[in-house]
This record gives structure tokens, C-alpha cells and sequence, in this order.
């Protein structure tokens, strides 16, 4: 047998009360062996005299982050025996805790996500302290909650805002969840245990009412309201997530306890849960959750013991569109921020975008105007190096020339401390350059934000052969204060994120000028589950940067460049994307994006220079080979990433893609729907159009390589091959 994960602690007290505690670091996961446990520890409970009431909790102010996720992969491959269906939610929580004689209390600390918040619906009652996160966030997953989470949640909160909760995944806090009736107290994190034990003395007492939630019926509506709410989230979820059918299911499952009652409702939920714990979509999605919290696992670098070191204050130089993001984001974690310009007007021009940021929140409601005005003091604009000397780290985010970065990290060198890191925002050159004329190589590092920087999710770290270990988790630890997927990458053209999105690009302009429609392309890839096609993305991007990073990888990557001058040709003519209403599609004022039919004209212009003709078969090609064609490319520039070593694991590849480019998460990420196909497939494929179309396809060594072996993409590079 091998160790226990997890288990529950029972301790009595005078007062009668029996303490169970839910015990399972880091987040008190319900492993099987914790679910045994507390039923164990209600059995004793129950059974002994001299326990009146029961309180459960969880360890280390942490109620219970829901079913241990890393079970299920074991679950899925039928390498863990589970218990029999049902004998969780119906056998434990339902028939032992829900219908016991004595009452019991949750009292909830931290977090109650998940099965952490099926296991506290289930008792009595519930007291949180104001900061506890209570949420069912299983679709998120690919899954539904399991163990009566469909049937208890509307019961607490009604329909329409339990919907809310699983359909977005989001959790509510104590207080909200108070005003909702999820719980029934709130009280600070010290007082937690022991009003939990008292509410459950006075439920004994009836003083306070005992609720079996799953009877409960003031909070639903009647059938016929109630079905009209159902019907209304799913016409919606039809929409919002065309390709996931989970949440219908859920929906389905809810409506089942409304009009058979709960308790069949139960089983038909554990039906559900497990038919879905076996669907691609769970297994992606599961996939994406292990894959993001280990991005900033990087052997040699996170596994020596560094700790990092306290960045309290960053100068930020360039108040761009991409300076002024930044500086959003650190601000918005409390860290003071310098932001310098090359002049007044430059510098009045960058501070009121970062207000506009930040205002913006204030219109939402997201941020209070005395929270704007405090976050504001944190910014101060300068125009020259002199408060650089106790910053700890600059993050330089001027335009894309060479020489003007060379210059100013030989200024940085003399002005900053010796121990402040040295952070560039390039997205294409070569660090190594940009260091070039210091000697300061090893605190030199890429800090590469996607705009917009303040909201998007990803920060790709690039780390040259120089870069020292200690800067590079000093960053990482910053990537996470201010909320960012940090993923660490090695230095190149491009490094991750754009070259993937090159072919991408590039793949589209090749099928256009054989023929294919611009807009069936795109809505193909939107269907797919992109959030833009490529060419509704070199819109928004602008054709002005979309020319400038492609010309980049034209020096770079030659053999490998599909030469279309579609968007040069169009630059010429002032359509350069969204900012001149004009691009691939026509922008009204309220930014909506209209086919424009004089596309026509340029199309069969740029036709003319490559010197292709209108092919028939692209003309009518099906969508599954438009998703091929675009994305086969895009996996073999991130198959040469991996095989590089400028992505550490293929995982990292997947976040990269989900983060960086909006690859569907449900897909798992581009390494991991590649392998779904199988790199036999993809190498035929790209093998294939390389004979017919020329080296634009062409598969790499790597993809070959796995083809031949019949391996999987994502498998780790043999030792000592990774160029890092
Ligand atoms: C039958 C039931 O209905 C089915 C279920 O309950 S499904 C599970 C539902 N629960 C969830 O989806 C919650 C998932 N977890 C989270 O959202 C976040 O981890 C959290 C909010 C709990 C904590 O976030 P945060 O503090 O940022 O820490 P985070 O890095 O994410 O997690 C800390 C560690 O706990 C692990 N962890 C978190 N939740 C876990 C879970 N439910 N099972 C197993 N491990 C979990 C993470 O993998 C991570 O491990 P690592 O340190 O080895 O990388």
C-alpha cells in the first residue's frame, strides 16, 4: 500500500463539540483517502456519547480547495479504483452527514471551492470569515460539481445566481456570500471555530434553525419560472461556448432536481460527472490547470533553493501604449513605479494613459476613486536617469531599434544599483545585442508583457545564456505578484508567443491567394474556437507592427517565409488595419468589423506579384482542412521551439498558446491537441503541401523525427539535447 494522502483529525471537546478537520496540504484537496477519513471521523463522531454537535474545518486556514484534480488523471486511466457510484454524494454526504441526528457546522476559512463547498453545503450550517472564497468552479474543468453541488447551490441561492456561479466558474466572498444566504454568518478568521461551535450547540438548542439544504425549496423558483431561467442560460451558453457541451449538461442536471426531485437528481449528477471526467474536454482542460501552475517549475533554475529578493520599486522607461500598460500592472500591486520619458509632452502623454487604465476601473466599479487616487501617488514621471539609483528593477519599453536600447542599458548600467535587474519589453531582438555594450550580461533579461499589459494574462520571461538564476526567479516572483502566467523561454527571434503567431499569419495570406475567402477563414478558425482569425488579428494588431515583426522573421527564417505582399500592398493604400477603419474588414463606430468587398482588388493584386493562380480546390476547401492548413504550420514553429529549447517542457508550449495566442483551453493547448491527432498525421500532412506548395511546410527535424517513432509531440527532449 503507499502513503495516505490526506486525512481528517477528530477532537472533542468539553462542550460536546466534535472538531473534524480536514488535513491535506497545500490546499486541503479531497483525495479518496481524506473522503475515507471523514467518513470515518462523522462515523466516530456520531457514535460517540459524548459528541453533541459536530464542526467541521479545514487545516492551515484553508477549508478545502475541492476533489484532489490530480487524482483524476489516474481516475481517467482506470489506474485508481474508484468507490462505487454514489457512495460519496449519496452514501456519505447525503444519507451519514446530511440525515445524522446531530447537527454539524462548516466553518470556513479561506477557501471552499468545489467539493470543499459540497462538503459544507452538506452540513447544517455554514460560518466563513469575510476573505473565504466559496465557489463551484468545476466547469472549469470539463466538469460538473459531483458530489450534490447541482442540487444544493440553487437551494442556497436560488437559480439564476447559482447558474452565474458554475456557468463562470467565479467564487463569491463571505460577505457576498452572506447576503446570499450560502452562508449564514461571518465572522473574523480567530472567532472562526468557535462560533462555528456555538451555532452548532444552538442548532441542537433550536435556537437556530436545522437545514437539510437538499429540501430546502423557498429559494427556487416555481417550474415554470424556473424553466425559463434554464432555458435562457442555455440559449446563452449555446452562444457563449459553442463547442462545450459540459455546461448544458450541467444545466440538464440542475433541471432534473427541480422536476424529479433532488435526490434522484443526485445520482443522475455522479452519471454525468463521471461520463465527463472521460470527454477530451475535461482531459484538456485538467491538462491546462497542471500545465499553467507548472510554468514556473524550470529545472536548474526554481529547483535550487533561490529565494527571491524584493523588488519594491521599477522605472519603466517609455509611457507607449506597451510602457504605460506596465506600469498599470506593477501599480496596480502596490509597487512604485517611475515612469521616464524623452520629454514633457511624451511624458504628460504616457501618465494619462496609465490614469485612463486605471480610471476605467473606477467606471466599471472595479476601483474606488480613493483606491485610484492612492494607486496614482505610486506613479511618479521623470525625464532623466537621477532617480534611477535606488530602483531595483527598470523594465525598458521604447520602440523596436537596436542601437537606441544598446544606449540606453549602457546608461542603465551606470545609473542603476548594482543589484537592480535590467528588464527589456523587446519582442523581437536578440538580447544579447541589446546588452551588448555593458557588462552586465548576467541581470539582463526579457520581460516580454502582451498588450494590453495590464490585462493580458501572459508574461514571457526570455533568459539568454548569460542571465543569472537569481534574476530570472526574482522576475518570476514579480510575474506573480502582478497576477501574470510567467513562462520562461530562451532567447531568440521572436521567442514563443510570435513565432507561433507568424505562420499562423502567413498560412492565412498563402490560402487567400489560392483562392480561399478571407472571411471563411476566419469564421473557420473563430469556429475552431480562436478568438480571432488571423486576419481579423492582423487588423486589430495593425499592419504597421505586422510588417515590422514580419520582417524580422523574413531575415531569420527565410526557408521558411511565405513571401505575400497582400498587407504591404494594402499599407500602401492607408488601409492599415482597425486604427484607419480600414484593413481586411471595414470598422463602423462602434468598432464592429464588416466584410469589405474592394478586398477583391488588393487580393488579386498580390496574387498577381506571388505569381499564383486561383486553384478550384481552395476556393471550396472544408473547414477541417482550413484549420489544418493554418494550424499545422503553427505546430511545426512550436515543434522547432521545443526542439530549440526555448520552451522548456511542450507544456509551457500549451500555456503559451492558451495565454498568448487565445488557443482554445479546452483544446489543451496546441502541443496537446496536436498530439490528439497524432504526429504521424500532422508530418503527412505538412509533408504533403511541402511537395505541392514549397518550403513554407515543410516539417522540421523534430516532427519528422516523432513521426517516424510514432511519439507524441509533448514527450520530453532526451537529455542534454536542450540548448539551454
Ligand atoms: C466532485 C467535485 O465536485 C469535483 C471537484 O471538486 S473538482 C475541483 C474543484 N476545485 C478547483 O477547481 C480548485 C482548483 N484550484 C484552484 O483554483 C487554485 O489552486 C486555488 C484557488 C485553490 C489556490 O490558488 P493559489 O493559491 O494561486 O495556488 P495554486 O498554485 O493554484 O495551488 C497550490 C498548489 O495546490 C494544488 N492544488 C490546488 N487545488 C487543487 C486540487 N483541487 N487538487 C489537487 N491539487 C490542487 C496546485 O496544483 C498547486 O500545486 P503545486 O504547488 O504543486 O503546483
Amino acid at each position: 500500500m503507499g502513503s495516505k494522502k490526506g486525512r481528517t483529525m477528530v477532537e472533542v471537546g468539553a462542550d460536546g463539540v466534535a472538531v473534524i478537520t480536514i488535513i491535506n496540504p497545500p490546499v486541503n484537496s479531497l483525495s479518496l483517502d481524506v473522503l475515507q477519513s471523514l467518513k470515518e471521523s462523522f462515523d466516530e463522531a456520531l457514535q460517540r456519547d459524548d459528541v453533541k454537535a459536530i464542526v467541521v474545518a479545514g487545516a492551515n486556514g484553508k477549508f478545502s480547495g475541492g476533489f484532489d484534480i490530480s487524482a483524476f488523471g489516474g481516475i481517467q486511466q482506470g489506474a485508481v479504483q474508484q468507490p462505487k457510484s454514489g457512495y460519496v454524494s449519496v452514501e456519505v454526504l447525503t444519507d451519514t452527514i446530511e440525515a445524522a441526528r446531530k447537527p454539524s457546522v462548516a466553518a470556513i476559512d479561506g477557501l471552499a471551492l468545489g467539493g470543499g463547498l459540497e462538503v459544507a453545503m452538506v452540513c447544517h450550517a455554514r460560518i466563513s470569515t469575510p476573505t473565504a472564497q466559496l465557489g463551484l468552479p468545476e466547469l472549469q474543468l470539463g466538469l460538473i460539481p459531483g458530489f450534490g453541488g447541482t442540487q444544493r447551490l440553487p437551494r442556497l441561492v436560488g437559480l439564476a445566481k447559482s447558474l452565474e456561479m458554475m456557468l463562470t466558474s467565479k467564487p463569491v466572498k463571505g460577505e457576498e456570500a452572506l447576503g446570499l444566504g450560502l452562508v449564514d454568518a461571518v465572522v473574523s478568521s480567530h472567532e472562526l471555530v468557535n462560533a462555528a461551535r456555538q451555532w452548532a450547540l444552538d442548532i441542537l438548542a433550536r435556537r437556530n434553525p436545522w437545514v437539510a439544504t437538499l429540501y430546502k425549496t423557498d429559494k427556487i423558483e416555481p417550474l415554470g419560472e424556473a424553466r425559463q431561467i434554464l432555458n435562457f442560460a442555455r440559449a446563452q451558453t449555446r452562444k457563449r461556448a459553442p463547442n462545450l457541451k459540459h455546461p448544458l449538461v450541467c444545466i440538464d442536471v440542475i433541471e432534473e432536481g427541480i422536476v424529479n426531485g433532488p435526490k434522484p437528481a443526485l445520482y443522475k449528477e455522479v452519471e454525468a460527472f463521471q461520463g465527463l471526467l472521460k470527454s477530451d474536454t475535461s482531459k484538456s482542460l485538467i491538462h491546462i490547470f497542471f500545465a499553467q501552475r507548472g510554468t514556473s517549475k524550470v529545472p536548474g533554475i526554481t529547483d535550487r533553493g533561490l529565494v527571491p529578493r524584493k523588488v519594491k520599486k521599477v522605472a519603466i522607461l517609455g509611457g507607449g501604449l506597451m510602457g504605460s500598460g506596465i506600469a498599470t500592472a506593477l501599480l496596480l500591486s502596490n509597487y512604485t513605479v517611475i515612469l521616464k520619458e524623452v520629454n514633457e509632452k511624451f511624458l504628460e502623454a504616457g501618465i494619462g494613459r496609465v490614469k485612463a487604465n486605471l480610471g476605467s476601473r473606477v467606471k466599471k466599479g472595479q476601483m474606488t476613486r480613493e483606491k485610484f487616487e492612492k494607486t496614482m501617488s505610486l506613479l511618479r514621471g521623470v525625464l532623466d536617469f537621477e532617480s534611477f539609483r535606488d530602483v531595483d528593477m527598470v523594465i525598458e519599453a521604447v520602440i523596436e531599434n537596436v542601437s537606441l536600447k544598446q544606449q540606453i542599458f549602457a546608461d542603465l548600467e551606470k545609473y542603476c544599483p548594482p543589484h537592480c535587474i535590467l528588464a527589456s519589453n523587446t519582442s523581437t531582438i536578440d538580447l544579447n545585442l541589446i546588452g551588448k555594450w555593458t557588462k552586465s550580461q548576467d541581470r539582463i533579461i526579457g520581460a516580454h508583457f502582451f498588450s494590453p499589459a495590464h490585462i493580458m494574462p501572459l508574461l514571457e520571461i526570455v533568459r539568454t545564456e548569460h542571465t543569472s538564476p537569481q534574476i530570472i526567479v526574482d522576475l518570476v516572483d514579480v510575474g506573480k505578484k502582478i497576477k501574470k502566467t510567467p513562462i520562461i523561454v530562451g532567447n531568440c527571434t521572436g521567442f514563443a508567443v510570435n513565432r507561433m503567431f507568424f505562420p499562423y499569419t502567413q498560412a492565412g495570406l498563402f490560402l487567400v491567394e489560392r483562392g480561399t475567402d478571407v472571411y471563411r477563414i476566419d469564421r473557420a478558425i473563430t469556429k475552431f474556437g480562436m478568438p480571432m482569425g488571423p486576419f481579423r488579428l492582423a487588423d486589430l494588431v495593425g499592419f504597421g507592427v505586422a510588417i515590422a515583426t514580419g520582417s524580422q522573421f523574413i531575415e531569420n527564417f527565410p526557408e521558411r517565409t511565405y513571401k505575400s505582399m497582400l498587407i504591404p500592398i494594402m499599407q500602401e493604400d492607408k488601409r492599415a488595419g482597425e486604427s484607419t477603419r480600414k484593413g481586411f474588414y471595414l470598422y463602423d463606430n462602434k468598432r464592429k468589423a464588416n466584410p469589405d468587398p474592394e478586398l477583391k482588388m488588393y487580393i488579386e493584386k498580390a496574387r498577381s506579384i506571388s505569381g499564383v493562380a486561383v486553384d478550384p480546390k481552395f476556393v471550396k476547401l472544408s473547414e477541417k482542412d482550413i484549420v489544418e492548413m493554418i494550424f499545422f504550420p503553427v505546430v511545426n514553429e512550436a515543434c522547432r521551439v521545443f526542439a530549440e529549447g526555448i520552451a522548456v517542457k511542450a507544456s509551457d508550449i500549451d500555456i503559451a498558446a492558451v495565454m498568448g495566442m487565445g488557443f482554445p483551453p479546452y483544446r489543451g493547448g496546441l502541443m496537446f491537441w496536436a498530439d490528439s491527432l497524432g504526429s504521424k498525421y500532422i508530418y503527412s500532412r505538412l509533408e504533403e503541401w511541402s511537395n505541392l506548395y514549397g518550403g513554407f511546410f515543410k516539417p522540421c527535424a523534430f516532427l519528422a523525427e516523432r513521426a517516424a517513432k510514432g511519439a507524441p509531440l509533448s514527450a520530453p527532449l532526451e537529455m542534454g539535447k536542450s540548448r539551454l
